[in-house]
This record gives structure tokens, sequence and C-alpha cells, in this order.
């Protein structure tokens, strides 16, 4: 199971391309934004979440990150507007995270690095399935909230991080319903877009990132829950689930946007 990727020196980030080529590609994620080379785009219209809290449906730990996957049978929970023609499905959201407050989120904003970063994803149905949806241009889209550790933690992150303790090993899953993602947003609409890559193997270059502006807070207590996760599963050597981020990718001349001056 060596060759498994993962995060660690022997298969994390430098070694993604022996198996999967397009993580050296040319529209990888994340990346560096830096506000001075930004675009404002006037014509960048608001974006707009309806969820369904209805959709969600577990939350597990796959060894690698926390994820709660949504029912994406039908456009129940969706996102649309911004940058986005159409209506693109919710899937699943996940985090990234570090082993201390001052790294963990995966892109990185004038050289702030955040303590975790959220991830929405949602796949575009024109393309029939999420497995078509990963071999076209428009056909991925996701939210990115960076999490930062602050004094006035938002309530709504307790319902995540409080599931935590039923899945603290790599394989474990537990029900996690009538929940609505969109509580998790900061006030700000604000947002950063440019086109890229998952930044997990296999890499696609296939995702619309949309990357909200104002983080939302966390307490020092919720991000101690998040890192203590456990990247191996039940009775195997305790391996905690910290830094599960990619290191940012050369940007190769790509545009980033603003919706804001
Ligand atoms: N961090 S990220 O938001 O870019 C991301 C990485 C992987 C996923 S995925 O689980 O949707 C997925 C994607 C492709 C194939 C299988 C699963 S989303
Ligand atoms: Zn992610």
């Amino acid at each position: 199971a060596q060759s498994v990727w993962g995060y660690d020196s022997e298969n994390g980030p430098e070694h993604w391309h022996e198996n999967y080529p397009m993580a050296k590609g040319d529209k990888q994620s994340p990346i560096e934004i830096n506000s001075k080379d930004v675009q404002h785009d006037s014509s960048l219209s608001a974006w707009h979440a309806s969820y369904d809290p209805g959709a969600a449906k577990t939350i597990l730990n796959n060894g690698r990150t926390c994820r709660v996957v949504f029912d994406d049978t039908f456009d129940r929970s969706v996102l649309r507007g911004g940058p986005l023609t159409g209506a693109y499905r919710l899937r699943q959201l996940h985090l990234h995270w570090g082993s201390a407050d001052d790294h963990g989120s995966e892109h990185v904003i004038d050289g702030v690095k955040y303590a975790a970063e959220l991830h929405l994803v949602h796949w575009n149905p024109k393309h029939g399935n999420f497995a078509g949806a990963l071999k076209q241009p428009d056909g991925v889209a996701v939210v990115g909230v960076f999490l930062k550790v602050g004094k006035t933690p938002k309530p709504e992150m307790k319902r995540i991080l409080e599931e935590i303790d039923n899945i603290k090993t790599k394989g474990k899953e537990a029900p996690f319903q009538h929940f609505d993602p969109s509580i998790l947003f900061p006030k700000s609409r604000d947002y950063w877009t440019y086109h890229g890559s998952f930044t997990t193997p296999p890499c696609e270059e296939c995702i619309t990132w949309i990357l909200l502006r104002e983080p939302i807070e966390v307490s020092p207590d919720q991000m101690a829950r998040l890192r203590s996760l456990s990247k191996n599963g039940e009775n195997e050597p305790l391996c905690p689930l910290v830094d599960n981020w990619r290191p940012v990718q050369p940007v190769k001349g790509r545009i980033v946007r603003a919706s804001f001056k």
C-alpha cells in the first residue's frame, strides 16, 4: 500500500506525479494569490448557494480528510451565479488543516496561510455524472472558505466538530443529517476566482475555484478537535491526521479575478 498517495515524505505531493501525471499540469491548485496581480472583474455576478439541509447524508474519515457527503442524484443542493453558467450540484465538503494554527490552508493569500481551508465540491450535471464532469474544464466548482483561529468561533462549525468523536479513525463513518453548509459562509460574498485543479490526485484540471475573501473563525479547541482525527485505522498505531494540504503550485500565467475592488 506504499504506492497509495498521501502527505508523508514517501508518498506526498512531490511524488504524486509518478502515478498521476496531471499533477505536473499547467493549471494546478492550490496557488498563492497576490492582490497586486488580481484583476477586478465588474462583470462577475454574485454567487448563490441554495442547499437543502435534507441532502446531507454522512460524515466520514477517509484517512486523508474529514468529509460530509450529500445526495447529488438531482438538483437538490446547488450553487449558481458568480463565474458559473448553470447550477452545480453539491456533492461533498471536506477540510485541509495544519499541525499548528499558523499553517494548514492550501491557498495562500498575500503570503498568509490560514489554519484550515473548507472546500465545498459541486459538479456540473450537464456532464451526466461526477466522473464525466472530471473530464471537462467547466465540470466542477469548489467554494473555498478560510478558517482562522479566533475568540468568536462560529457556532455552526460545532456541528461538524462534534461529530468528529464518532469518526476518529480511518474508515469510520457516521450519519450526518439535517445540515445546511451555507451557515458556514462568512458575511461577505466577496471572492476570487480562477481555473485550476483538484488539490489531490488525480489532480484533474476541471475546477472553477471560488475562494471567499473573508475567513470564518474557529476556536482553538475546535482546531484541536480537527487535529485529533487519526490517519490510521482502529487498532493500528496512532498517526495524527494533520498537514493534509498541498503546497502552492505554479500560476503559469493564469489570471485570478476578484469580484471586489
Ligand atoms: N481538495 S479538492 O477540493 O480539490 C478535492 C480533491 C478531491 C476531491 S473528490 O473527492 O471530489 C474527488 C475528485 C476526483 C476524483 C475522486 C474524488 S475534491
Ligand atoms: Zn480540498
